[in-house]
């Protein structure tokens, strides 16, 4: 593979290469992201454009990610969650979307945390058609990574030097589905989605599995099989996760394994690219559970 340093900057990089330089520097940076977050558990100077004050580990990731991912012949465009504009990198090329730190209020607790990698064939604002690979790396127990790319998933373990291994090809949801895990304050919801939610909940082969990181959770849904929802709020009919950054990157990662993605009425591959942080309701998971989730919409 072509490395960065041979190739000259009148050289065209392929789509394909990039993804893969893309990949690679997300999980070089995963061990030093990891080792970085114990001195970072307080909460930065300014809000971020969705109004929410992050952490100081969120801005470290971003930086960090900003400043390797921006260097990369074939990025054109980075944008993360914590800033307001887009960055145009200057090289022309893929635009890459960030959630440096996906469930960053898990950091004091100790729990899973993830950062969301979307890669985008136009510039962003971009629309779910113009995504070519996602990815997440899972900060849990062990230190993995999930890829969706040509038309396949496949997950990893990254080691501490920030290489990568191959524990699961082919990935695709479980037929025999066990787990939900459902987002929002429960007196919130619309009544729709609570009637659904106790149908999910009253059959007796589903186990609640919610850990306050959409990427640990639905990581759990790639895994056992099943739902994850942040769904529509009676006062925030979009929800809370931000289409760029989270609900096109996750519906693609759960659609190439074979799954279903949803705004309630859509794909989240069609919902409207309406802004660099616009929001969405998101529903991921078996096919057969998001078909009932819209059934239950559209009565
Ligand atoms: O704390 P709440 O309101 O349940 O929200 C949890 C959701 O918010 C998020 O933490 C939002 O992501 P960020 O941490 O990247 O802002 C999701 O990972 C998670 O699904
Ligand atoms: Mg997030
Ligand atoms: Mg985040």
């Amino acid at each position: 593979m072509a490395t960065q340093e041979d190739t000259t900057p009148t050289e065209a990089v392929s789509n394909a290469t990039t993804i893969t330089r893309i990949i690679d520097v997300v999980a070089a940076a995963a061990p030093e992201i990891r080792a970085g977050l114990p001195g970072r558990r307080v909460y930065a100077e300014t809000d971020n454009p969705s109004g929410e004050t992050p952490l100081e580990a969120d801005i470290f990731a971003d930086d960090m990610l900003r400043d390797r991912l921006g260097d990369l012949r074939g990025v054109g465009e980075y944008a993360s969650e914590e800033r307001e504009e887009v960055i145009d990198t200057g090289t022309g090329g893929l635009s890459v979307c960030i959630d440096p730190l996906d469930g960053s209020s898990n950091l004091k607790p100790n729990n899973t945390m993830g950062t969301i990698v979307a890669v985008y064939d136009a510039p962003l604002p971009a629309a779910g058609t113009d995504m070519v690979a996602a990815a997440y790396v899972l900060y849990g127990a062990t230190t993995t990574m999930v890829v969706a790319r040509d038309d396949t998933v496949s997950e990893y373990v990254i080691d501490q030097e920030g290489d990568y291994e191959t524990i699961r090809e082919d990935v695709s949801l479980p037929d025999d589905p066990t787990v939900y895990g459902f987002g929002g304050r429960v007196p919130d919801w619309v009544d729709d989605f609570a009637d659904y939610a106790e149908e999910v909940e009253s059959d007796p082969s589903m186990k609640l599995r919610y850990g306050g990181s959409m990427i640990g959770d639905v990581n759990q849904v790639m895994t056992y099989g099943g739902i994850f929802a942040y769904p529509t709020l009676a006062d925030a009919p979009e929800g809370k996760l931000r289409v760029q950054f989270e609900g096109y990157p996750v519906g693609y990662i759960v659609e190439t394994a074979g799954g279903r993605s949803s705004d309630g009425e859509r794909s989240l591959m069609d919902v409207e690219k309406d802004g660099l942080h616009a929001r969405t309701p998101v529903y991921v998971g078996n096919e057969e559970f998001v078909d009932d989730l819209e059934a239950a919409f559209d009565d």
